[in-house]
């Protein structure tokens, strides 16, 4: 791993150790507080893992994108007659549910050999029941619209190809967590997830070229540096070819601009500056470009004062 991940920032944060000044010890302002009462969110790598779901509802079909997103082998059990069209599509249309079994779930045994077991049924004892064997077989287990029978929740989700998201509340504000998500997806820009796949490449060329674990540190902080100096968008525009040429400064202990790389006269802003500026809207809050607004309104104006020109020689 890099570096440690950043103190999440939490406001209602208590820490026993810096309330009382006059005992806390010195190490307390440099250390993240704890702030307990939250779950782990972390990216679960369910590839290939056994995952069952019981039921074939709306809620199923979610929990269905959300497991098949993440490349999971996937059973669903639920009779036909209870399927929504959703699960119907993705049973028979889609074929993306690696088993059907067409009956109601009867006994607790078909749970051996799962990875982790989603229930979303409008049975509660059964749902109930289900968790309690899961959970005798220590299998992860979520039961929808039962919190204490969780072992953990979904979320609000953002995706945007290797980028995810996920919204928390910990189960106490799902309409927040919905809202929470609208935000943060408008602050993200939509070719986050393209700038990634781009520095996922070049990251796997300079492991080929630089594969020395001893090297580990130097190959980080260049890889920084190229973050650092290469916006999103011209990441975006990296080429295969435009990754060997960066990777050539690494053997002179630098890291080439995109100026550079693509060629150009450096006092002139780059090509991808003069599209963003001239037709881009802004990712964070985006209202389109000033430049194209003004340009409207000029335009606007324009066209307004010759209507009026041409009316006015009309009633002449
Ligand atoms: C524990 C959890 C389930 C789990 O993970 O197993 C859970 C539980 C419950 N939700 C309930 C209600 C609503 N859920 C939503 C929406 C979402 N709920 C989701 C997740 C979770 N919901 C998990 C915790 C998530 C967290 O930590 O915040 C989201 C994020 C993801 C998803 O479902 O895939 C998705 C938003 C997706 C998006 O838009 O991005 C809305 C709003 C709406 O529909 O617009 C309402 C109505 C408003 C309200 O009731 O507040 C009730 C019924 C309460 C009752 O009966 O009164 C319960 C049960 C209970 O609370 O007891
Ligand atoms: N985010 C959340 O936590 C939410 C949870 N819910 C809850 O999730 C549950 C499922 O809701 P919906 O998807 O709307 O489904 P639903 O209520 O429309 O249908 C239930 C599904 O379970 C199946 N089912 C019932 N008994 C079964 C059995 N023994 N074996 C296999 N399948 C069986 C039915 O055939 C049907 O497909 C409900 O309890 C609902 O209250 C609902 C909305 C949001």
């Amino acid at each position: 791993m890099a570096s440690r991940n950043p103190a999440p920032q939490c406001p209602m944060a208590t820490n026993a150790a810096s309330s009382s000044s006059s005992t806390s010890p010195p190490q307390a302002e440099k250390y993240p507080k704890i702030c307990p009462g939250g779950g782990l969110l972390i990216a679960w790598q369910l590839k290939a893992k056994k995952v069952l779901i019981v039921g074939g509802g709306p809620v199923a079909a979610g929990r269905l994108v959300n497991v098949k997103d993440a490349d999971a082998h996937l059973t669903v059990l639920c009779p036909r007659s209870g399927l929504c069209p959703e699960m119907a599509y993705r049973i028979d249309v889609e074929n993306v549910v690696d088993v059907y079994l067409d009956r109601a779930y009867t006994d607790d045994s078909i749970l051996d050999g799962f990875d982790m077991v989603l229930t979303a049924i409008d049975d509660l004892e059964l749902s109930k029941s289900i968790c309690y064997a899961c959970r005798a077989r220590r299998i992860p287990v979520n039961v929808a619209d039962v919190p204490p029978e969780c072992d953990f929740y979904f979320g609000s989700l953002i995706r945007n190809g290797p980028l995810q998201v996920m919204v928390s509340t910990g189960g106490q504000g799902p309409k927040i967590a919905s809202q929470t998500r609208q935000k943060i997806q408008a602050a993200i820009p939509s070719n986050v997830g393209q700038a990634i796949v781009n520095v996922g490449k070049l990251r796997s060329m300079l492991r080929k070229k630089v594969p020395q674990t001893d090297m580990g540190a130097r190959r980080m902080r260049w890889m920084i540096e190229v973050c650092d100096k290469w916006n999103l968008d011209e990441i975006c525009t990296m080429t295969e070819g435009d990754m060997h040429k960066i990777l050539e400064g690494w053997d002179q202990g630098r890291v080439l601009g995109y100026q550079e790389v693509k060629g150009g006269w450096s006092f002139l802003p780059s090509d991808v500056r003069i599209k963003k500026a001239l037709f881009g809207s802004c990712p964070v809050v985006g209202y389109p470009s000033p430049y194209v607004t003004t340009m409207a309104g000029f335009l606007a104006g324009a066209a307004v004062t010759a209507a009026i020109g041409l009316a006015r020689s009309a009633t002449r």
